[in-house]
């Protein structure tokens, strides 16, 4: 059976996206591994799969490139709603809104979750400042918007060894569903500097979810100011958050082609 799939990318970050709002597709680990790899199948970060909703005006579902099934994706919500024209999403990590912002697209990630059973963590700690330590890295605020992250503060982003440090942050026991690295520094400008590993694909040029976790973080603990300029390898989010208010992140959604494949 043939299928159309569209690619698109988000700073970057990169998704195959189907849409099975009318013909159902069946997605397993094993085949959003195969269509995410960059050599046997189509090449992804993450696989996003459109389904119909009964809460929302379509449900997007979401495998990491390893085949991990996950609950939210920043920037491929962005690329869903430049593509489809949907303005509600819904996803295992809540309900979303989105729309589009000139040639930008905003879209809102509900409010941040700050329990250490939320995140989760495998035993109560402190979530704004876990007590644990990797290497030079120590300290990070635990959260989940949707799902889960650590953000570490550091002098310079650029110099920490994110490739070999992330691994064994990503399977520490202490996260229970693995968890998303996110490393940053705060520029001159008051600008964020963010690079991520991420749970279930590594190395990104740019998470979504990481931006609004690492900006949440940042304004919880006064070191950046709402809205906040998160820069990343692949390109700049704008990110806007206070206490008891919805996250909202704004940047671009790229369509890249469109082609068929059988399945
Ligand atoms: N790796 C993430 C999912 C993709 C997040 C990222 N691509 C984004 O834009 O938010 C996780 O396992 O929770």
């Amino acid at each position: 059976m043939r299928r159309r799939f569209d690619k698109m990318e988000g700073l970057g970050n990169d998704f195959v996206i189907f849409d099975a709002r009318r013909e159902a597709l069946a997605m397993d680990a094993t085949l959003a591994r195969r269509l995410a790899d960059r050599q046997l199948g189509i090449g992804c970060d993450q696989l996003i799969l459109l389904e119909p909703s009964d809460r929302a005006e379509l449900r997007m579902r979401i495998w990491n490139h390893d085949g991990s099934e996950v609950q939210s994706c920043g920037n491929a919500t962005r690329c869903v709603v430049a593509l489809t024209g949907a303005r509600t999403i819904e996803t295992a990590g809540g309900l979303l809104s989105g729309s589009a912002a000139g040639d930008r697209i905003e879209v809102s990630l509900g409010e941040p979750r700050f329990g250490w059973d939320e995140v989760p963590l495998d035993y109560p700690m402190d979530t704004a400042a876990l007590p644990m330590r990797w290497g030079p890295l120590e300290g990070p605020a635990a959260l989940s918007v949707g799902n889960p992250h650590l953000v570490f503060f550091v002098p310079d982003s650029a110099t920490v060894s994110l490739d070999e440090l992330g691994p064994a942050i990503e399977h520490d026991p202490a996260f229970p569903e693995r968890i998303n690295v996110n490393v940053a520094s705060i520029a001159p400008d008051g600008a964020l500097q963010l690079r991520t590993w991420e749970r279930g694909a590594g190395l990104t040029r740019a998470c979504g979810t990481g931006a609004c976790a690492t900006a949440v973080a940042a304004i919880r603990a006064r070191r950046a100011v709402s809205p906040v300029e998160v820069r990343m390898t692949g390109g700049t989010l704008r990110v806007a958050w206070a206490p008891s208010e919805p996250i909202r992140m704004t940047g671009a959604a790229t369509h890249v082609f469109s082609g068929e494949i059988a399945l």
